[in-house]
């Protein structure tokens, strides 16, 4: 039991098939459905709730170590974010997470819980953050359907770029991928059309189901005439006004909202138009229902005779000169879905780059982003009838497997041989030549389906027939013998049978120039815009100015635009080209059974997804072969730190050194790079982490001898200056009172002065009459002799020796 519940299936020495399925199963009973093998999480849908991701769960894979909680879906968003910040093995690089697995298997969910997580790990509560959160029920009420595989299956694959600027997270992009848009106008037995529509009409109000011109969903041919029980309708219901919010929350304004809903009701409607020919070869819409085709041009926004005309005929300029061609009933119905499939796939990529407008990085041009992308694609399908969409959709999924078997497999053991690293080679499913045979140029399907699609005459029955010429002898491709044009690829995942019926026509996927033009012209804003905008190269929509429209519609040319198959192709290659120069995580999604049941394994079905995932090989190599291989400068550079000796020069002896200083066993070296087991990165971060630690301790002790010392020293200049200051104070006191001396004793003299002077004064008063009286008595007699003046000149002598004090 112990080696049946082990949570690192890596980790185990021997395993075969049987005990990999008996293993992952029971670990499925006691509802721990996430399994390790090595650095791939495996993920076994529950089908039911379980309390793995509330709150403190996610608070608990915060920084976690690894081995120190069982695997988890949070662990994959932790590893991704920590190794983005470089804060594990490697420096900070771009991540992705690759999350696979058939239709059903729990891509979806996965996705939204590591979104959640990482959201959480940014600490993120800004409006910025709720918005990306917001995106998800947004993109799956337009995006998703319920398909016999899934109650709530992806039509659309989505790469989602968060975009981060240090830790926070600074804006997200949605990538698109081929979003299935026959599913408008037809859907198989037991499936159903976008849940959006469903929404719309269990949850508007009944004045705003006047005004866009709604009626009871049973009556719309595209719904099949079919709705849902009241418990279903209640929660459409809820998800619309989900939805409702989600684009508030995003950031849509009231008028486009109103657009949008207009032209949804509008394509319902546009579904009810039937034709029946007339006596002259014209067309003409059935009595019932041109009640429809009123209703549809006010939806659309353009003139009833208008929109009949360009339903019913086509009109092409040849030499100048315009013809006009009738159309017969099977052309009008097709001109009239093509309408309906343009207008609502023109409707979701508008959504897609309203989005991203407004998730766009506030942030200057010059400051650089890390990213983590999050691929979520539609899961492989296999059906009663698969058409052109399952083809596209299966050959993504081939496109995966071989991004998953190059990582896991190919590099590696290429690197093995090159290295001189003694190997025993481990054989995978390479399912290179199926992808050669869907991409090859010019034999491969899709470059003979672009050749067919660009006759105009040749038909599906053509193009098989060239398919069957060409492959009939690839191991990977099988003639089926029929009168409908039926092949059947071999894929990784098994063989599928395609009904090549519709692959010309959806492969070209043009609307004649006059329906283009009449819709440019509707005086709904939101249709206009649609209708004249541009697709690129990879199939993304490109929203063009008004004032520009009108000019290039002018020569629009519909043979120019590339084919769907081209366009997807280009889209797998630029998402390819993202996700090879990033460091990929994996998350294998496992489907426990097909009637998607809780608590039941279907043993073939969980086998048979083993198998074709590789899984038994992927525990073999995790276990056996090294995964992290980085190079003598990459490792030197990064782990130089753990000698602590600055200036290590970037060589093969260093990280001898490095190692050595180490407990770390089971690397290997190779001629130019390090060979590492999966868990060795840990324990080397293990190491960083206590050397970051013990860093940590240094830099804080030595701070605070810093500011210890810092203190010490102001504290003698506080003392200094206080000392100086007290001398200053006492000198200051010391001058005031010696100046206060001064002053007394001026004072003093002064008052001594002035009582000198009274006393002279005193004297003067009392001695000058008596001297006058003796001068003139003295002197009288010779007066004649001595002058009046001279007398004067006497007195006044005295008088001033009386003033000395005399
Ligand atoms: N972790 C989970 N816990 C509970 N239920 C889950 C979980 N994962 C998936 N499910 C259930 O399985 C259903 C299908 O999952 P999901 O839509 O994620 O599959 P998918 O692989 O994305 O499929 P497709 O390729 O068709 O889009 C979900 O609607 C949900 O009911």
């Amino acid at each position: 039991m112990e080696v049946l519940l082990h949570e690192d299936l890596a980790a185990l020495s021997d395993l075969d098939e049987q005990s990999l399925l008996e293993s992952l199963s029971q670990r499925f009973k006691q509802d721990r459905i996430y399994t390790y093998i090595g650095d791939i999480l495996v993920a076994i849908n529950p089908f039911k709730y379980l309390p793995l991701y509330e709150k403190e769960v996610s608070e608990r894979y915060k920084y976690h170590e690894k081995t120190k909680l069982p695997p988890h879906i949070f662990a994959v968003a932790d590893r991704a974010y920590q190794s983005m910040l470089g804060r594990l093995a490697t420096g900070p690089r771009n991540q992705c997470i690759v999350i696979s697995g058939e239709s059903g298997a729990g891509k979806t969910e996965s996705t939204k819980l590591l979104l959640r997580q990482i959201m959480e790990l940014c600490r993120a509560n800004s409006q910025l953050e709720q918005q990306i959160l917001q995106v998800n029920p947004l993109l799956e009420a337009f995006g998703n359907a319920q398909t016999v595989m899934n109650d709530n299956s992806s039509r659309f694959g989505k790469y989602i770029q968060l975009r981060f600027h240090n830790s926070s997270v600074k804006g997200a992009k949605i990538n698109e991928y081929l979003l299935e848009k026959s599913r408008v106008v037809h859907q198989d037995e037991g499936e159903r059309n976008f849940h959006i529509f469903y929404c719309m009409l269990a949850g508007i109000s009944p004045d705003d189901k006047d005004m866009y011109g709604l009626l009871d969903p049973t009556q719309y041919r595209y719904l099949n005439g079919r709705y849902g029980s009241e418990d279903i309708v209640r929660k459409w219901g809820e998800k619309y006004s989900e939805v409702c919010n989600a684009m508030d929350m995003v950031g849509f304004e009231e008028q486009e909202k109103v657009d949008m809903m207009t032209i949804l009701a509008g394509i319902l409607s546009l579904g009810n138009i039937m034709f029946e020919p007339t006596e002259t070869d014209a067309l003409r819409v059935t009595d019932k229902s041109m009640g429809w085709l009123k209703a549809t041009a006010g939806q659309f926004g353009v003139q009833e005779e208008e929109l009949l005309r360009s339903l019913t005929c086509t009109l092409s300029v040849t030499r100048g000169e315009a013809i006009r061609r009738l159309h017969n009933q099977q052309q009008a119905e097709d001109a009239r879905d093509s309408i309906a499939k343009v207008a609502y796939g023109r409707v979701f990529g508008w959504i897609v780059s309203k989005v991203n407008e407004l998730l766009a990085p506030n942030v200057d041009f010059d400051v650089e982003l890390s990213e983590i992308g999050i691929l979520d694609i539609f899961g492989f399908e296999n059906f009663a009838v698969n058409r052109f969409e399952q083809l596209c959709i299966n050959l993504a999924n081939e496109q995966l497997q071989y991004f998953f078997n190059h990582h896991i497999f190919l590099m590696e053991q290429i690197e093995y041989k090159e290295e001189g690293i003694e190997w025993e080679s481990i054989s995978f499913k390479d399912n290179k030549p199926i992808l050669d045979l869907f991409l090859t140029k010019p034999i491969g399907i899709l470059s003979l389906l672009d050749e067919q699609s660009a006759f105009p005459q040749a038909s599906d029955r053509d193009f098989v027939d060239k398919l069957n010429s060409k492959f009939k002898s690839s191991p990977h491709y099988e003639v089926v013998r029929s009168h409908s044009p039926l092949f059947t690829v071999v894929h990784y995942a098994g063989k599928v049978q395609y009904n090549g019926l519709g692959f010309l026509e959806k492969n070209r996927d043009t609307i004649p120039a006059s329906i283009r033009s009449l819709f440019i012209n509707s005086v709904t804003p939101l249709l206009s815009l649609l209708f004249a905008a541009t697709i690129s190269r990879t199939g993304t929509l490109m929203p063009r100015k008004a004032k520009l429209m009108q000019k290039a519609d002018d020569n629009f040319n519909s043979t120019r635009k590339q084919s769907v198959g081209a366009q997807f192709k280009h889209s797998l290659a630029v998402l390819m080209e993202k996700m090879f120069v990033a460091s990929p995580h994996f998350v294998r999604c496992i489907k426990p059974n097909g009637s998607k049941l809780p608590d039941q394994v279907d043993n073939k079905i969980v086998m048979d997804q083993l198998r074709y995932n590789g899984l038994l090989e992927t525990i073999r190599i995790r276990r056996d072969g090294f995964s992290w291989r980085p190079s003598f400068k990459e490792f030197a550079q990064r782990y130089n730190i753990l000698l602590i000796k600055p200036d290590l020069p970037l060589t093969k002896e260093s990280c001898m050194s490095i190692l050595n200083t180490t407990k770390i066993h089971g690397w290997k070296c190779g001629s130019s790079r390090m060979f590492f087991k999966y868990w060795h990165q840990e324990e080397l971060a293990r190491l960083l982490e206590r050397l970051g630690k013990a860093a940590v301790v240094i830099q804080k002790d030595y701070r605070s001898l810093r500011c210890r010392r810092k203190y010490l020293s102001l504290l003698v200049e506080v003392h200094r200056q206080r000392q100086a200051q007290r001398e200053r104070e006492e000198r200051e006191a010391r001058e005031e009172e010696e100046k206060r001396d001064q002053e007394l004793e001026e004072e003093m003299k002064r008052r001594l002065d002035m009582e000198q002077e009274n006393k002279s004064k005193e004297a003067e008063y009392l001695f000058l009459p008596l001297l006058l009286l003796l001068t003139y008595s003295a002197f009288g007699k010779y007066s004649d002799l001595f002058p009046f003046s001279t007398f004067c000149y006497v007195t006044a002598l005295f008088k001033n020796l009386l003033k000395k004090g005399f």
